[in-house]
Parts: C-alpha cells; sequence; structure tokens
C-alpha cells in the first residue's frame, strides 16, 4: 500500500487535510516531525506524497513549506484543499487556567489566538512547538501546562481535557494545504486551475514589472505573490507566483515561457485543481480560440501566404 507523508504527529490539521487530499485512494498516511523531512522522504522516494500547509489567511505562508519547495530536487503540487481553523486549548486533567505557566503550539496556530492568549491566559510564556500536536503529546508528557490545537487532538491522548473550545481571534480563518508529489504527468486541466511557481529576477530596475507584465498583458490573475530572501546573497528574492489557469491552457504556457526568457530562474511548482473551483476569467483577447488563430495566422503569414 502507498504510503504518503504529512506534518504530524497524528491529530495536526495537516492530517485532517491531507485525509480530505487523498480521499477515495488506498493509502498509508505516515507522520513526519517537520515539513523539510516529509519533503526529504517524498525526495528520496519513501513516500508517493506529502501533505503540507502552504498558506493561512491570518498569518500568511508557511516559510518552511516554501523554502522547502524552492530547493532541493524538484516538487510539485497536484491538489489542494483549504481546512478551516478553529482551535481547543487542551490541558492535563484537573489543571485550571490559573495554573497553566507555559502554553505552546504551531508559530500560525499561535498567531490565529494571540488575542484569546492576551485576555485569557495573560502570565503564560508562549513557546512555539513543530506542529499544534506536538504541543499537545508535551502536554500529555508533562513538559508543558497548555496546547493550542485541533479539536481532534483531544481524542488521542488519555488524560486530556478542553479548557477552551473554538478558540480563534478571527473565526473565519482558512488554512490550504497542499499534496505535493515528484515531478510525472500532471492533473488535467478543468477550467478552474492554480499555477503555483518560483521565479528569480535580476536585481535590476524594472524587472519585477516586466515579470508581472508577462502576466497581464495574457489576462491571467495572480491570487499570491510574495517574496522569500535567497539564503545567500542580500537584497536578492525568489518571488512565489500563483495565478489562476493551468500550463496547459495557451495564455499560462506562453507566459511561464515569457518568464523563463526574463528570469535567472523559473521552478515550476505544479498546475492543479483549485478547491473553490471557481473557474479563471478568460479575456477574449487570449482564449485558447484567439491563440489558436493567431498561431495559424502567424504560419501562413512564414510560408509566404496572405495575411
Ligand atoms: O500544526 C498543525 O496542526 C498543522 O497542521 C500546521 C498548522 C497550524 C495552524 C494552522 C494550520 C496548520
Amino acid at each position: 500500500m502507498p504510503h504518503i507523508a504529512y506534518l504530524g504527529p497524528p491529530g495536526t490539521f495537516t492530517e485532517q487535510a491531507t485525509r480530505i487530499l487523498t480521499e477515495g485512494f488506498d493509502a498509508e498516511l505516515l507522520p513526519y516531525e517537520s515539513v523539510p523531512q516529509a519533503l526529504a522522504a517524498l525526495r528520496a522516494g519513501d513516500v508517493l506524497a506529502a501533505g503540507v500547509p502552504v498558506e493561512n489567511s491570518v498569518e500568511g505562508s508557511v516559510p518552511a513549506t516554501l523554502d522547502a519547495l524552492a530547493g532541493g530536487d524538484p516538487l510539485i503540487a497536484v491538489s489542494e484543499a483549504t481546512v478551516s481553523v478553529q482551535f481547543d486549548v487542551l490541558v492535563r486533567a484537573g489543571v485550571t487556567a490559573d495554573q497553566v505557566r507555559t502554553v505552546a503550539s504551531h508559530p500560525h496556530a499561535i498567531a490565529q489566538v494571540r488575542g484569546w492568549l492576551a485576555a485569557n491566559l495573560p502570565d503564560a510564556d508562549v513557546r512555539m512547538a513543530s506542529s499544534t500536536a506536538a504541543a499537545v503529546e508535551q502536554v500529555a508528557a508533562g513538559e508543558l501546562d497548555a496546547a493550542v490545537a485541533s479539536p481532534l487532538a483531544v481524542e488521542l491522548f488519555d488524560g486530556l481535557h478542553v479548557l477552551a473550545r473554538g478558540v480563534a481571534d478571527n473565526a473565519d480563518a482558512v488554512t490550504r494545504f497542499l499534496l505535493l508529489r515528484r515531478p510525472g504527468p500532471l492533473p488535467d486541466p478543468t477550467g478552474a486551475d492554480r499555477t503555483s511557481i518560483a521565479a528569480v529576477i535580476a536585481h535590476e530596475p524594472g524587472t519585477l514589472t516586466e515579470m508581472l507584465l508577462e502576466l497581464s498583458l495574457r489576462g491571467i490573475n495572480l491570487s499570491r505573490i510574495e517574496s522569500r530572501p535567497i539564503k545567500d546573497r542580500i537584497g536578492e528574492y525568489r518571488f512565489f507566483l500563483d495565478l489562476d489557469g493551468h500550463v496547459a491552457d495557451a495564455r499560462v504556457g506562453d507566459a511561464l515561457s515569457g518568464l523563463h526568457r526574463r528570469c535567472s530562474e523559473v521552478r515550476f511548482l505544479g498546475s492543479y485543481p483549485k478547491a473553490d473551483h471557481s473557474p479563471a476569467s478568460v479575456p477574449t483577447p487570449v482564449s485558447e480560440q484567439a491563440f489558436q488563430a493567431s498561431a495559424r495566422w502567424l504560419a501562413r503569414v512564414r510560408e509566404g501566404g496572405a495575411s
């Protein structure tokens, strides 16, 4: 049976998302302690795919995921899922709020409950854990007093108790997760797809504008653009872009070819169906038909035919 890696231990939001992403798939989920470790297992061929968190509507992207995708052997995303996240605060049975001296969770979870922590556990020392469920393990082991975790986590440990339920400073917060694989056949285009890339541009005037022009000229909607430093050179950045459309779409393929000509590095990170199934709006001049008609016209002209 194929194995699928995820950011563990059991009880994380990533486990929940990876179950959604692999529904109907006969596979066994394997927890890894960190995103880089899950992706190393995928690159080594130990697992068929890996489920990872990529961005959150409150705290932004998950840097460990972006960095792990930018370096090392290429991987591609084949599907995405969004999960709305609310938290339970877990303690050992009998522990009351005024006894909590330490509280821990994943940095993205802490960021989403800062207001609640300030109001309800103002004196607790806030610590970061590698995941929400890793924090729960530490509470169960008596190393910490409280964990901010998924409502599913309490069921995995005996002797834990919910101090507060449904905690979230922003009730509508969602996190986006990706299922990653080693490069291979791409998911078919659906008309409601997203393409992810990472691109490095020269540190010169106008290069960012030129990169964006490649997209805007082809009527391509950007759903995310953000930069991460290139680790060994100050002032230079790698841009992570999510755009509407599939690399098999003429306008997207044409734009990516343009980026490849302009950028010092372009890494394709996948074309996959959007979780919300919202179709891309395609302006008439960059429709598939318009691209085909213009290609036929150009071929005619090059053969010496009438234009
Ligand atoms: O730690 C987890 O449970 C994760 O899956 C990462 C995470 C943390 C907070 C919100 C969404 C995902």
